[in-house]
């Protein structure tokens, strides 16, 4: 099969540039288009160049629909708002859209839903193998032990990070949920402060650090009576999440228009998302 041709989506991003680096050194892959922000001063500059490569002459372009016209996939770490609006063209076009943008809210996520009858969408809080390795992990635990055990997830990202808590968090999260088989949506305690009173049994609760330059810290805890397990990942370089979706998008081409996770591509079953 041909190279893949794919578009970075947030090209001049902290994400973009790993991912444009993770391109250049597939032999899969090559780079079709680089988005940026209609506002971005960067619009011109080269994504090679950029990325701290050679330059590649593909040049930061504010133009999804042009870009698109010539390319396979599209690989999106940027902000909600963007996402939702490439989501629109990716299905249009037919093209592949991995989404790792985190912060999407429950009608973002229903209008990535919308569109995949017709698109294939792959989405995950986190594309690396690590994580999604201890999302699986987590759902065992989980099942595992019955309430007495309280879960609570902790995690510390660089002090550039817009949302709380993590995608990660939120995924790890929902792999407990269903591990317990309830809801996240209705037992997930977020954002205590003051006279919070006791702890709810069976609640989910989530703990956010920010500060320096961490790349992402996650734990899951098990808190239960004289013993607490902890599970652990700690992210050191962000080209395990560029590599994941890398990956995500080859083996993304060609399938069924669908809604697709992490697990998915990795084979882990419906392990998390
Ligand atoms: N799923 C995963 O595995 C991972 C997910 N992430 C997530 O990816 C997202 C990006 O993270 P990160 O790279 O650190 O953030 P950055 O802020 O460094 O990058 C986001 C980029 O998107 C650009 N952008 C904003 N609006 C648009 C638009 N309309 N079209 C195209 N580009 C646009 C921003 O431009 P400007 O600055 O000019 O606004 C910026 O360059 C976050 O949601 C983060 O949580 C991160 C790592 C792994
Ligand atoms: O913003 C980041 O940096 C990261 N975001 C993702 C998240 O919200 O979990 C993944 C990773 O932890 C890095």
């Amino acid at each position: 099969m041909s190279e893949m041709r794919l578009i970075v989506a947030g090209a001049g991003g902290r994400m973009g540039r790993a991912l444009i680096r993770a391109i250049t050194e597939s032999s899969g892959a090559v780079i079709a288009g680089a988005l940026e922000s209609p506002n971005s001063p960067l619009l011109g500059e080269d994504s090679g160049v950029l990325a701290g490569l050679p330059a590649n002459g593909v040049k930061l372009s504010s133009d999804l629909w042009e870009l698109s016209a010539h390319a396979d996939g599209i690989l999106d770490f940027t902000v909600p708002a963007a996402t939702i609006a490439n989501v629109a063209i990716a299905a249009q076009r037919g093209i592949v859209h991995v989404i790792g943008t985190t912060g999407l809210s429950a009608s973002d996520d229903a209008v990535i839903r919308s569109v995949t009858n017709q698109a294939v969408v792959v989405k995950s809080g986190n594309m690396s193998l690590g994580v999604n390795l201890l999302a699986a992990m987590v759902k065992r635990v989980a099942q595992a032990l019955d309430d007495s055990f309280d879960i609570e997830i902790v995690e510390m990202h660089h002090k550039a990070k817009v949302d709380a808590p993590s995608g990660t968090a939120l995924l790890l999260g929902e792999a407990a949920a269903a591990g317990r088989n309830i809801a996240l949506s209705e037992r997930s305690a977020r954002g205590r402060d003051g006279v919070t009173g006791a702890r709810r049994a069976g609640d989910i609760g989530f703990a956010s650090l920010r500060g320096g330059t961490v790349t992402g810290d996650h734990t899951v805890i098990f808190a239960g009576p004289q013993e607490r397990i902890e599970l652990t990942h700690k992210a050191e370089d962000r080209m395990i999440f560029a590599n994941g979706a890398l990956k995500a998008a080859l083996w993304a081409r060609g399938r069924s228009p669908g809604l697709y996770s992490m697990a998915d591509v990795l084979g882990l079953g419906d392990a998390s998302s």
